[in-house]
């Protein structure tokens, strides 16, 4: 017991000292680092023989094989993660493809990942540019969906979902922006809108919109990459935190952030005239670190995000302005869309709840949730 409380502490010195951008705490999957592997090898002597002295001269050498072991580890954000292999980016921007440790992969819990993107790892570099991770920090701020019942972290230790939709070209969907938030909601992460490209538009008719969402606490922000409204607050508001991007394609993500961190030379695309749709042009995760601190990541796992993971019966509870009328529905699992006696819909009928959000609500069941359960 004293022996293993001793390791932590020595462990969370060792990583405050040596790791300053990585918080207190964040090594509690503490499965394959140095320390775990010396006293694998000293376990045998250790445990043989009960010489108090003996063993913890023992231990003093492993801990010490273990600061000198994790000396030699790198620390890097991964970017992308398939299968076996991770991409992860250093601090000064060098990338490493990297394997896991077996012991990472056989201890990793209930089918989930022992490494996604946006984890902080420490690697054993094995070349320029291969490496193997150690181990992976503790994560918060996790972006998920669940398909078939199996939970799949797309990035995590994240700060903001971005929600980014344009006034114009293509037009606004509020219902895209309904159903990133709900997502938000579900995976706890704060969300931030941003109503891009106001150079196109008059924005007299964007203020009902934007005031809806504001009282409903949410932030919202009017931003436009070619004329730079809004871009500097939006460059404060990133600064110091680890954002996920979410929108529709063509509606400026990467023009945003281009005029965000001048310089960046992300590729803008054209707004396909294809049904206003468009395509994504960015194809492969980001990690985009911003000057001054914050990091923006950008993968298309989370742009082409779609509502995988709500059951149809979750979404009304994930709905700030829907959510006080739920429970005085006459039945406990009202979907509040034809159902007699439904607390939702009569307040949506005298106005206490949102016509338009009601009726996005409507569609998404609908349309997506239901249709897909059926
Ligand atoms: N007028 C105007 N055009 C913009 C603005 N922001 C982006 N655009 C244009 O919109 C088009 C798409 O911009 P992108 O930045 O590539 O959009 P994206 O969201 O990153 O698109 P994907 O990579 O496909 O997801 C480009 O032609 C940009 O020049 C804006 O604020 N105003
Ligand atoms: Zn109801």
């Amino acid at each position: 017991m004293a022996k293993k409380k001793k390791s932590s502490k020595q462990r969370t010195d060792f990583r405050k000292h040596h790791q300053g951008r990585v918080r207190q705490g964040d090594l509690t999957r503490d499965f394959a680092g140095g320390k775990e592997l010396a006293d694998l090898s000293h376990g045998e002597r250790v445990s043989g023989k009960g010489d108090l002295t003996r063993k913890r001269t023992v231990i003093a050498e492993s801990e010490a094989d273990a600061a000198i072991a994790e000396a030699e580890l790198m620390t890097g954000r991964v970017i992308s993660a398939h299968g076996l292999k991770s991409k992860v980016m250093t601090d000064d921007g060098t990338m490493y493809e990297c394997a896991i440790r077996q012991v990472l992969k056989s201890l990793s819990i209930d089918g989930r990942s022992a490494v996604v993107a946006g984890d902080h790892v420490w690697f054993r570099a094995q070349s320029p540019q291969d490496g193997m991770i150690e181990r992976v920090g503790d994560r918060h701020g996790i972006i998920c969906r669940t398909s078939r019942g199996q939970q799949h972290v797309i990035v995590a230790n994240i700060d903001y979902l971005l929600i980014i939709a344009s006034a114009a070209q293509p037009g606004l969907k509020p219902v895209l922006i309904d159903r990133f938030l709900l997502t938000a909601k579900q995976c706890d992460v704060e969300p931030v809108i941003v109503i891009n490209k106001v150079d196109l538009v008059d924005t007299a008719p964007l203020q009902p919109i934007i005031g809806a969402y504001a009282a409903l606490g949410y932030r919202v922000l009017m931003t436009s990459a070619e004329s730079g409204m809004g871009v500097d607050y939006l460059r404060e508001l990133l600064h110091g935190k680890q954002t996920a991007l979410a929108g529709q394609s063509g509606v400026g993500k990467s023009s945003l952030l281009n005029v965000v961190q001048p310089g960046l030379g992300l590729a803008i695309g054209r707004v396909s005239t294809d049904n206003d749709k468009g395509r994504h042009t960015t194809t492969s995760s980001q990690l985009i670190p911003l000057a001054g601190g914050g990091a923006v990541f950008d993968t298309p796992g989370i742009r082409q995000f779609q509502l995988w993971d709500i059951s149809a019966g979750e979404v009304a509870g994930l709905m700030p302005d829907v959510r006080p009328y739920v429970s005085a529905c006459r039945y406990p699992n009202c979907l509040h869309l034809s159902e007699d006696d439904c607390a939702v819909k009569d307040a949506v009928a005298d106005g206490r709840i949102d016509a338009r959000r009601y009726d996005a609500y409507c569609h998404l069941l609908e349309d997506d949730l239901l249709t897909i359960t059926r």
